[in-house]
This record gives C-alpha cells, structure tokens and sequence, in this order.
C-alpha cells in the first residue's frame, strides 16, 4: 500500500478500499454539511450517523422509535454538543412527517446538503408493509428532499444515499419482496442520478449494498421470513461466511459522499471487500 495512503488511515482512522482512490481528509469535504438519516436511532442509521458527526455534519437523525431516539441524542450531545443533531420523530410512511421534518431541519441546523435513506424493515409475512418502507417511503423523501435540495429550484445541490442491499443485486432466496424493494431502490437510485444530470439538479445519487451486517434485522428472523423460513438454512450459509459492522458499512457511506466523481453507483460493502458494482452497458 502506498504509504500516503497508509498514513491517510492512520490519521483518520478509516479504512482503505482496494482499488478505490483514498479519502480526502476528514473535516473538510462535510464539515458543516447538513445531513438528514432516516431510519437513524440504531444499527447501519446509527453509524452512519456517527460517522457523519466525526467528519463535521450536523445531523437530523429521523426515526419512528422516539425512546431510542432522544438517549441516542443525550449520547451525541456529550460527544459532539447539542447544537450538532436534532432528533425528529418521524414516519417515512407519512409524506406529513417528512414534510414537517425537513422544514424543522432547515430552521434548525440549516440547508439540507446530504440526504440518507436508510429506515428499512424486513418482513416476507407483511410485504406490502416491506413495500412501503423500503421502497415507497425511499421515493416520497427523495422528492420532498428535492423540493430543498435541486438547484433548478433554488437547493444548493447535495447528495442523496440509499441504503439498499446486496439484495439489490443479487437475489435472496428466502426473502424474495425484500430483494423485489433492493432492487427497486438501486434502479431507482440509478434513473434519479442520470435524470439530475440531465437536468442539472446539482444532485449526485448513489446505493450502499452491505451484504449481512449485525444489527436487529437480523433478529427473529424466522417469523419475519413467512412462509419462506424452511429457506433460512440456505442463507444462513451466506451469514456464515461473516457478518459486517455497522461501522464498515459507515465506512462505505463517507466513500460515496466524499467521492465526487460518483454518481449512479451501486457501492458492494462485504466482508471482504468493497467495490463498486458493474453495470451491463444498454448499446
Ligand atoms: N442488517 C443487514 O444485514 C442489512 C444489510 C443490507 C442492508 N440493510 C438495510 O439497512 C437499513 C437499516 O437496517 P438495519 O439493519 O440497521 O436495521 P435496524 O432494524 O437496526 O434499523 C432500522 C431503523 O429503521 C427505523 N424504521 C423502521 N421503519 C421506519 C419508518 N417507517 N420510519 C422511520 N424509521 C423507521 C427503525 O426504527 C430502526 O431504527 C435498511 O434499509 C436495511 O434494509 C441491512
Ligand atoms: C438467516 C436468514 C437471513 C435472512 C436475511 C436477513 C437480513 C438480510 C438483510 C440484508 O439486506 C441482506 C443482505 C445481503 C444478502 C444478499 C447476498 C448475500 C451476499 C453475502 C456476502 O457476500 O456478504
């Protein structure tokens, strides 16, 4: 490894992705920046979260646990000061909610410059309900971010993040309408970045693919598997092979936040590596 690149990690305490440029140094490219998380009180949320106050973000942290909410928010105030986060009692399903979340971050921390989509729940038994948060709520904060964020309308720009899934892109037997909705958001993700381009909304649109990642998803899995659970012991082979932290999977959110040329990309975190996925060319 080369060794700027080595002290680069060492100062900052990041790790190197294989074949990937190193990362600019921490406390510039997001300092001040105004991020909005959804899905933000615990597990890939929450390390998003802090990795974005680490870096310098100001952070609405948005969620529908409020218990969790305001302790996580007594954690980071003593970390970074009170004036750092806002925690926002907030539905992704309810386009009043978000509505009400944006404007109360604006007032509060300021512009909204990064936007992460990230509230998701795994459920075969209540699909449509899987629908609904993984996919459908990804599309309504998206446009209502727009509202805020796009410079033909008076936004600044930013970045919107979407935590899919390696489910996204590639299927995953025992979950099949959770791997329909990670599908969904890495398409998604894609036609949104090429049409800001195409209509100079100053917004770069990227998809984070963990493969397994510890958190309470992984949780009672079974129930949550319906009447596909006799297809657990197939993925669990998958989960066997190793299972990520919250904090690698941050590792791949600040890559495509602070990775300008960026744009469309669907980032692979995995035990073993990260990379960006190829995509068939359309010729
Ligand atoms: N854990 C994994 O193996 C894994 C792998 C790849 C992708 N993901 C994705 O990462 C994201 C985060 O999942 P996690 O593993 O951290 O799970 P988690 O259950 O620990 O966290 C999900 C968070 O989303 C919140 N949430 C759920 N419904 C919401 C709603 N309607 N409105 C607002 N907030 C809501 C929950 O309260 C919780 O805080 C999800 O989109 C998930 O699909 C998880
Ligand atoms: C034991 C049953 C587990 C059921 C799945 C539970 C939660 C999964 C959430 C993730 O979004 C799934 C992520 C990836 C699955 C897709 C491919 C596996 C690739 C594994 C790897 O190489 O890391």
């Amino acid at each position: 490894m080369d060794s700027h690149v080595t002290a680069a990690i060492q100062s900052t305490g990041r790790v190197a992705f294989k074949g990937l440029r190193p990362p600019p140094p921490p406390h510039m490219a997001l300092q001040d920046q105004v991020a909005v998380v959804t899905g933000a009180v615990q597990g890939i949320g929450r390390a998003m979260a802090e990795i974005l106050l680490r870096n310098g973000a100001k952070v609405a942290l948005l969620d529908v646990n409020e218990a969790a909410g305001k302790s996580l928010k007594e954690v980071l105030d003593k970390q970074h000061g009170p004036e750092r986060t806002l925690f926002l009692s907030c539905d992704v399903e309810s386009e009043e909610q978000i509505r009400a979340a944006f404007q109360r971050t604006a007032g509060a921390l300021g512009a909204v410059d990064i936007v992460c989509n990230n509230a998701g729940v795994l459920n075969e038994a209540e699909w449509e309900k899987t629908i609904s948060v993984n996919l459908v709520a990804v599309v309504r904060v998206t446009y209502i971010a727009l509202e805020h964020m796009n410079k033909m309308s008076g936004g600044r720009g930013g970045v919107i993040i979407n935590t899919a899934s390696m489910a996204g892109l590639f299927p995953l037997l025992s979950c099949p309408v959770y791997t329909a909705t990670k599908y969904g958001v890495v398409g998604f993700t894609r036609a949104m970045a090429a049409n800001s381009t195409a209509l100079g909304f100053g917004i770069r649109f990227n998809a984070l693919c963990p493969g397994f990642v510890q958190t309470d998803i992984l949780d009672n899995i079974y129930e949550r598997l319906g009447q596909f659970s006799q297809l657990s012991a197939e993925t669990q082979v998958f989960v066997d092979k190793g299972v990520l932290k919250t904090s690698e999977v941050a590792e791949g959110l600040l890559e495509l936040l602070t990775n300008d040329t960026k744009n469309g990309e669907a980032l692979q975190v995995m035990c073993s590596s990260q990379k960006y996925m190829k995509f068939p060319v359309f010729t």
